[in-house]
């Protein structure tokens, strides 16, 4: 078992760093109800965020069912693991289920299917404790943040990290200089999942690990993308950029799109041509490439996009430049999202009007528009559309979001109204059920003053009558003591 896995900590104060964080969590957890919302975990990779929900469940003797984003992650499935009641007993006798939803970010992939809106319709009915947990809190759907208390891991700093990694040296029996301790702490950059990872890697072999074992087997001196984009752009110095570009963690059709996506348009126009006519050479390169699958030619792409360009911007003052992923990915995930809001959609319609969807899509979908746009408020109701659903029927994001807010708040005044309603009736209940007691307690009294009263009548002292039934009690017990049986012979 790798070292990461081998030393996941399994309670809360195992935990290194983090410590607001983790008290929270475990306040939410000892004050859960379901009213409480669910908690969202975001930061970084590898800084503990799944092993402290784990931790959790296990100090608060809870079951775990973790839904990470290899599962199917369907409304359907969400519902079934998430509702049910919230205090049943499960078969290991724990008392809850915390449902974990890792890589919630992830949510609108292809797997999630069910949409957004309809899985925050079941995080908000959950029964059940749930923990979603995330890297970028904004890659989350905006609905689903909103329904959750945003709980944030930051990266821990190197010294804190030094300990722990001492306290693993010292189970496996590993003499590890601190120099080379330090090194690995400072190198992981306030992840632990990768400093755990790098000492166990410098240790396989070994007994001893010295400054030098670190450097040679574990340091990870890649260059990322941003680098290589800033240097090929120069606005900063690179030894070897054909080096440089090797080592990225990138392919060169990937690269080229980086490149592209930061050149923009250069104010002296024969260099404009230059640059871009490079990127086209490469491209070319890349296309022989992929076309007869002959994957020598990659370096002559690299070579004409890294060296063509860096060429043309030679001279450039080195400084500070914002360096962004390709705008046409962005683009293409927001046009991926909305295909996948309009088929929804048109299966959400075609579910209702008792048709198939492409039926909606090519007989329907204009008159549906045009009544949409003419009733938007009741047409949001009838078919339980969200914002983005009511825009693309009308076009018109202000109005459906106006909308959608109206039916959103009219919804939660109902259910504040229905719980208040509960709430008196079971107060009402209460009541009248004590009301009842006091009652029942008079009605006792009552009769047994009228039997006092009886008593006196017929002249017995009440007192004496009781003293009368002790007699004739112990009179019985003697004479029962007194009597012979089988077993006295
Ligand atoms: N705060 C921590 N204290 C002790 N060990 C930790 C901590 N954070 C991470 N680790 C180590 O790193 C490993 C991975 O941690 P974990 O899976 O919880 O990280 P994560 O933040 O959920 O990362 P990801 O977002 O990639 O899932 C753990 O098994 C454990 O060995």
């Amino acid at each position: 078992m790798d070292w990461a896995e081998k030393y996941r900590p399994r309670h809360l104060n195992e935990m290194v760093g983090n410590r607001e964080a983790l008290h929270q969590m475990s306040e939410w957890a000892t004050r859960w109800t379901t009213n409480s919302p669910p908690l969202i975990l975001y930061g970084k990779p590898g800084i503990g965020k799944t092993s402290s929900a784990w931790a959790l469940a296990h100090d608060m003797n809870w079951e775990v069912v973790e839904l990470n984003a290899s599962d199917q992650r369907t409304k359907a499935v969400i519902e079934k693991v998430a509702g049910g009641s919230a205090s049943t007993g499960s078969l290991t006798g724990a008392f809850r289920k915390l449902i974990i939803l890792d890589e919630a970010d992830n949510l609108q992939g292809n797997a999630d299917r069910g949409g957004a809106r309809a899985i925050a319709e079941v995080i908000r009915q959950a029964r059940q404790p749930l923990i979603l947990i995330a890297n970028d809190l904004y890659g989350l759907d905006g609905t689903i943040r909103n329904l959750c208390t945003k709980i944030q891991f930051k990266a821990l700093p190197a010294k804190s990290l030094v300990p722990r990694l001492r306290e693993i040296c010292s189970k496996e029996e590993l003499s590890c200089s601190i120099q080379a301790l330090t090194d690995i702490a400072e190198q992981a950059g306030g992840d632990i999942r990768s400093a755990v990872t790098m000492l166990y890697a410098s240790a396989i072999g070994r007994d001893e690990i010295g400054k030098d074992d670190v450097s040679i087997s574990a340091k990870d001196n890649r260059a990322s993308i941003f680098d290589l984009v800033a240097a090929t752009l120069g606005y900063r110095q690179a030894p070897s950029l054909l080096e440089m570009g090797m080592s990225v963690d990138e392919t060169p059709d990937a690269i080229l799109q980086w490149i592209e996506s930061n050149l923009g348009v250069l104010p002296e126009k024969n260099k404009n041509s230059q640059a871009y006519g490079a990127l086209s050479r490469a491209d070319m390169y890349l296309g022989y490439t992929f076309k007869n699958q002959y994957y020598t030619l990659w370096r002559y792409a690299s070579a004409m996009m890294l060296l063509g360009v860096h060429d043309v911007m030679k001279g450039r003052p080195s400084g500070y430049a914002k360096i962004m992923p390709p705008s046409r990915w962005r683009q293409m995930s927001v046009a991926k999202r909305q295909k996948l809001m309009r088929e929804q959609l048109l299966s959400n319609l075609g579910s209702d009007m008792h048709m198939s969807a492409s039926s909606v899509r090519n007989l329907y979908l204009c008159p549906v528009s045009l009544l949409a746009k003419q009733f938007p408020d009741p047409f949001a109701r009838e078919f339980n559309l969200d914002v983005d659903q009511l825009d693309i029927l009308i076009h018109d994001t202000a109005t459906a979001k106006s909308i959608v807010k109206a039916i959103e708040d009219e919804r939660k005044q109902i259910e504040k109204e229905l719980k208040k309603k509960k709430k008196e009736e079971e107060a009402k209940a209460k009541k009248s059920k004590v009301t009842k007691k006091g009652s029942d307690k008079t009605t006792g009294t009552v009769s047994s003053i009228e039997t006092l009263v009886c008593q006196e009548k017929k002249g017995i002292n009440p007192r004496e009558e009781n003293s009368e039934k002790t007699d004739d009690k112990s009179i019985e017990k003697d004479k029962k003591t007194s009597q012979s049986t089988l077993f006295n012979f």
